[in-house]
């Protein structure tokens, strides 16, 4: 299988975000996280498409991958679209109308995933695994960095990665399974075998004073997988 980290930038210096973004893709990351939090949605706000728009150049030709926290998301989703992004991933209970949002951003040219909470159910994938690229399982609640991974989220992504094999065995496209949430290097490899196959870390990654360091031993404990 291979395999995705994807450093979120919440945990980054945003005093010089450009400088982070080209940073941590130099120290071996595949894709940059982006997290919008809108002040409502989730108790915490961040950065919008302006900000995304400054720091593409420093990315190269890695994928953005834009993690919408906002209600409602049609408006923005455009938005980010246009700013460069190239996942787009939002919360079901944020759409009204969840199976046009995802319409809305594969006709925009992106990939399209849903986030699940941590109590939100497998169950809202049902009808609409064919529209998407990803499905994201946060692995803690949404709205800051540096929280505890929630040790249930193992089970459901055993279970999500289930639904993906199940999906994929009956004709339909892959689907990557990315966790967010306290993923570390001493629980990487577990998350792993439980069926992720893309992962964000945000605080394990910008709080290290060697960022090279840490995804060169995120990576041998996925290497045991
Ligand atoms: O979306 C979120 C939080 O809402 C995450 O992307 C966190 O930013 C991950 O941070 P760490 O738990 O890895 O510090």
């Amino acid at each position: 299988m291979t395999f995705r980290i994807s450093p979120s930038l919440l945990s980054a210096d945003f005093a010089k975000l450009g400088e982070e973004v080209s940073n941590v893709l130099a120290a071996g990351a595949d894709w940059i996280h982006f997290d919008v939090m809108d002040n409502h949605y989730v108790p915490n706000l961040t950065f919008g498409p302006m900000i995304l728009e400054a720091i593409k150049p420093y990315a190269g030709n890695a994928v953005m991958d834009v993690h919408l926290m906002v209600e409602p998301v049609d408006a923005l989703i455009s938005s980010f679209a246009k700013a460069g992004a190239n996942m787009i991933t939002f919360h079901p209970e944020a759409s009204r109308h969840v199976d046009r949002s995802l319409s809305l951003i594969k006709d925009l040219g992106c990939q399209a995933g849903l986030v699940l909470n941590p109590a939100t159910p497998l169950n809202v994938l049902e009808h609409v695994m064919d529209k998407l690229d990803m499905i994201l399982l946060m692995s803690v609640n949404p709205g800051f960095g540096g929280q505890s991974f929630i040790p249930e989220t193992l089970n459901k992504t055993s279970a999500a990665r289930a639904r993906i094999d199940a999906h994929v065995a009956a004709g339909g496209q892959n689907i990557l399974l990315e966790i967010d949430g306290g993923v570390k290097v001493d629980n990487i490899r577990e998350i792993a075998q439980a069926g992720a196959d893309t992962f964000v870390a945000g605080s394990a990654i910008f709080n290290a004073p060697d960022y090279a360091a840490v995804i060169a031993h995120m990576r041998a404990e996925l290497a045991r997988v």
